[in-house]
């Protein structure tokens, strides 16, 4: 029902693909490496959430995944085509062309209608806007009597029922959602996940969802785990139980590591770290 005429249907199996990417922030001393040569390739149609402990890595791979970041190195291949590599105007119209974002905090803008916000991502792609298609996608998440309404006159959870809205609207390759259920009761996050799922199911729709919640995780198909900017495995139809123990384990081994660093520290400064004094 989300099929659009004047652009074709998916031309490739994979949906997205990752090759070696890297990501390395600050220089020196200081710097950080968020991702570490991570490869991973999702077939299309399909619904991957990314768990991992907090700092492995997670937002940099959907910021660098949907070009809304650069890599240092490494490829990522959208729909079979290299994203990486072009200039700014270039990759601004391949993520206008082939992603859609469902963020935390919805990044609706307050003045604008739910249709018109509904409809942004295709003016400002310069694409012709069918308001009826709008008005059907809106129905379809529930909003059909809203369309006038303002983000500050929705709840939480109609807000980022707008933004799956506004994801779909383009016809996405792959749709990036942010701890979508993040800000939201259990019922409303319940509704959102039910509707990135139907995304998927009903209307084919790749979905790559990073989330620290592992009810909201065992929606998806397959759970990837990260743990210090690598990957970590993988849980195919998961379950909220055995995505939190595999969470649970990849918490442990990062405790062992800082304290297994705390130690060769201790052993540097056998007084005590010369900045904290422990
Ligand atoms: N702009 C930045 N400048 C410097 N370091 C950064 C920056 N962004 C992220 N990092 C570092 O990169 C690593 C990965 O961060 P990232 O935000 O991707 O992790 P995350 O798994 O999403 O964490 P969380 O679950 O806490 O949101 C962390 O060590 C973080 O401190």
């Amino acid at each position: 029902m989300f099929a659009r005429k004047r652009r074709p249907p998916r031309r490739s199996a994979e949906a997205l693909r990752l090759v070696s990417v890297s990501k390395v922030y600050g220089t020196g001393d200081g710097a950080v490496t968020a991702l570490d040569e991570v490869s991973l390739s999702l077939r299309a149609g399909t619904f991957t959430a990314v768990m991992g402990p907090s700092g492995s890595g997670k937002s940099t791979l959907l910021q660098c995944a949907a070009g809304l970041d650069r890599p240092d190195r490494g490829q990522i291949v959208v729909d079979g085509e290299e994203m990486t590599g072009g200039g700014e105007a270039a990759l601004t119209k391949f993520r206008r062309d082939r992603i859609g974002f469902v963020f935390q905090q919805y990044n609706l803008l307050p003045t604008l209608t739910v249709a018109e916000n509904t409809t942004l991502p295709l003016r400002l792609a310069g694409r012709p806007v069918d308001q009826e298609r709008a008005r059907t996608i809106l129905t379809q998440v529930g909003l059909g009597e809203r369309l006038t309404h303002r983000p500050d006159e929705l709840s939480g959870g109609q807000r980022q029922r707008v933004a799956i809205a506004r994801a779909l609207v383009t016809e996405p390759s792959v749709i990036f959602a942010d701890e979508p259920t993040g800000a939201l009761d259990t019922r409303s996050a319940r509704e959102v996940l039910t509707l990135l799922r139907e995304t998927v199911r009903l209307h084919g729709r790749t979905v790559v969802l990073v989330t620290h919640d592992p009810v909201a995780a065992a929606c998806a198909d397959s759970v990837v785990f990260l743990a210090d900017g690598r990957p970590a495995g993988e849980l195919r139809a998961p379950t909220a139980e055995a995505v939190a123990e595999r969470m649970t384990h990849l918490g442990d081994r990062a405790a062992e590591r800082v304290n297994h660093l705390g130690v060769r520290a201790a052993a540097r400064h056998p007084q005590g770290d010369p900045l904290t004094g422990v």
